[in-house]
């Protein structure tokens, strides 16, 4: 049984789809959880088009859900995640979510906005029909990852290459 935390969209905040518009404030959000290194504004855009493109299979449901939290009075990217869906053969060609590259920007955090944008990721991948929805994380993040209603299951293992 899923067990989700209901959060509210705070005043003064939308939540919705990445667009093209959102280069400079996705990068620099993102810039707080790793390097994204020199990504153009057209290699952002060729990205967002892809991500549009990609429909599962079955049903018209999205491969990659790239979400952004923006401040409206600002237009500022306050938040940004994704929950790509891979299609499997198991489980009845089952589906599972993977959250991936979450980042609330750091004038931002504190708000509950991160669970915000957790809780609509999760959402997001158990409407489009996933059986599971899964993520790996620093053990720092564990106690935020719980508060949204995950626990742990499994360890994450991983070969780097040399690049
Ligand atoms: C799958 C992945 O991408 S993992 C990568 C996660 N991203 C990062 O580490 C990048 C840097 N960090 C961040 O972007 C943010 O700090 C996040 C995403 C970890 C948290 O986002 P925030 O918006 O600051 O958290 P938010 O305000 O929604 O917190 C919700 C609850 O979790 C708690 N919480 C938040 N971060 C942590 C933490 N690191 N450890 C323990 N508890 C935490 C809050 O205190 C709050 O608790 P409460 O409901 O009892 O008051």
């Amino acid at each position: 049984m899923t067990k989700m935390v209901e959060v509210r969209v705070p005043n003064g905040f939308s939540i919705r789809r990445i667009q093209k518009q959102d280069y400079e404030g996705v990068i620099k959000t993102l810039s707080i959880l790793t390097t994204v290194g020199a990504v153009t504004e057209k290699q952002f855009g060729s990205i967002v088009e892809y991500w549009d493109t990609q429909k599962l299979p079955k049903g018209d449901v999205y491969k990659y859900n790239p979400y952004v939290i923006v401040e409206d009075s600002t237009g500022k990217v306050a938040a940004t995640g994704n929950v790509i869906i891979e299609q499997k053969l198991i489980h009845e060609c089952g589906l599972v979510g993977h959250i991936e590259d979450i980042a609330v920007g750091s004038e931002f955090q504190g708000k509950k906005l991160g669970a915000l944008l957790i809780n609509k990721l999760t959402e997001v991948g158990l409407e489009s029909g996933c059986y599971k929805i899964i993520l790996d994380c620093d053990p720092k993040n564990v106690a935020f990852y719980e508060k949204c209603g995950f626990h742990t299951a499994g360890v994450e293992m991983q070969i780097k290459a040399n690049l």
